[in-house]
């Protein structure tokens, strides 16, 4: 039920820097006796001996679980059912700590977040994703609390291949834009209630810092250094995207993820490449001058962003293929949290206009 009153959640513990993996220990010992690692198979590999390590220092009993496959809700059931934990440490790109995310609700244990690259900003959310096993986009559900700690270290996310940090820049940079829309239409954010100033001014504060930043992070991006414009973007992706979107809430560029998940030339596209494209048909629906188009064209051209269906990997689009789109984006609830009541054929034009705008700016 969507309250009047203004609700922002967190997680009660945020850390980062290089080597912040070094306080895995002291931080997982507050929280229980028994760790459990969850993650995808090569970050499961990447960080299970050092784990392993660490928490024995604390006298943690550690265990590790590859997630193979997709976040869907068998396989969440099913590695819930082989272990037991009083604490999940979630790891990995987006995928990795959803699944952990999913295990730490069905064991009813702790969670400990552990982003081994910023493509998105779930690390610090309630929110995990379910899918079928293609990959289609099924439902977002909840864990009951926000994580009880997020560890970032950075020098593990410098090491990350540079295309998931374009995607987080993705994620990120659409929250402002979002959350304005989700406002003015009097919609809910993720606790079902009204946007604080905190979270709105977070969700503005992450977009600016990306404007700045982003190229000069992007430079550094897997070398395994990071430097001051990396620490600043990676706490933009991580942090105040994350608080902002989920204190704000969400509108179109989120809710055509239902679309283009589902058709098989954009269901590879990472999320934050998914939703950075969205949000220029967001724009189209707000009317925004030329000018203003042309500026976001060169920003997400600079990052390495897609601004067409053609650079997200669907170049010559049929009317079939934008018809699926728009139904599934029109029937998620996100749809919902904009300025006027949008049909299907709205998000059509929409995109049509985007194409046929994107083109001239790229002639
Ligand atoms: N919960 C939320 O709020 C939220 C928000 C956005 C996206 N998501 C979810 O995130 C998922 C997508 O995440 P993704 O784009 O990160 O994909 P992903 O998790 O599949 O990661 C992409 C690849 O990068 C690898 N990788 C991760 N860290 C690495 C590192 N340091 N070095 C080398 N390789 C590394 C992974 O092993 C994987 O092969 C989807 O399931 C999506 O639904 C969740
Ligand atoms: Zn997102």
């Amino acid at each position: 039920m969507f309250e009047t009153l203004r609700i922002l959640g967190a997680p009660s513990l945020y850390v980062q820097g290089p080597g912040a993996i070094g306080r895995v220990g002291d931080i997982v010992a507050k929280l229980g006796a028994r760790a459990l690692l969850i993650a995808d198979p090569i970050v499961e590999r990447m960080l299970a001996p050092r784990l392993a390590e660490l928490l024995a220092k604390v006298d943690v009993s550690f265990a590790s679980a590859p997630l193979t496959g997709e976040v869907t809700p068998d396989n969440i059931e099913r590695l819930a059912s082989e272990h037991k934990a009083d604490v999940v440490i979630a790891a990995g790109g987006g995928k990795g700590v959803d699944a952990g995310k999913a295990v730490s609700r069905a064991l009813g244990a702790r969670l400990v977040t552990l982003p081994t690259a910023a493509s998105n900003d779930g690390p610090t959310s309630r929110i995990f994703i379910y899918y079928d096993d293609h990959h289609k986009l099924l439902r977002a559900e909840r864990v009951p609390r926000n994580p009880d700690a997020v560890i970032v270290d950075t020098q593990i996310l410098a090491g990350a291949p540079r295309q998931l940090l374009v995607s987080g820049i993705g994620d990120a940079l659409v929250k402002r834009y979002e959350a304005a829309q989700c406002i003015g239409a009097d919609g809910p954010n993720m606790f079902d209630g009204r946007a604080t100033i905190a979270a709105v001014s977070l969700a503005n504060v992450c977009e600016q810092v990306l404007r700045e930043h982003a190229i000069d992070a992007l430079s550094v991006a897997g070398s395994g250094k990071p430097d001051e414009a990396f620490e600043k973007v990676i706490e933009a992706c991580i942090l105040l995207a994350g608080l902002g979107f989920e204190g704000s809430g969400l509108s179109i560029a989120h809710a055509m993820t239902r679309g283009l998940s589902a058709l098989p030339a954009t269901v590879g596209a990472l999320h934050g490449y998914q939703v950075a494209y969205a949000l220029m048909v967001q724009f189209i629906l707000e009317n925004r001058s030329a000018a203003f188009m042309a500026e976001q064209f060169a920003f997400l051209a600079a990052v390495g962003l897609p601004a067409s269906l053609a650079e997200l990997g669907l170049s010559e689009p049929s009317t079939d293929d934008l018809r699926s789109i728009a139904t599934l984006t029109h029937k998620a609830p996100h749809t919902r949290n904009f300025e006027r009541a949008l049909s299907e054929d709205d998000l059509v034009e929409a995109m049509l206009q985007l194409e046929t705008m994107h083109q001239r700016f790229v002639d």
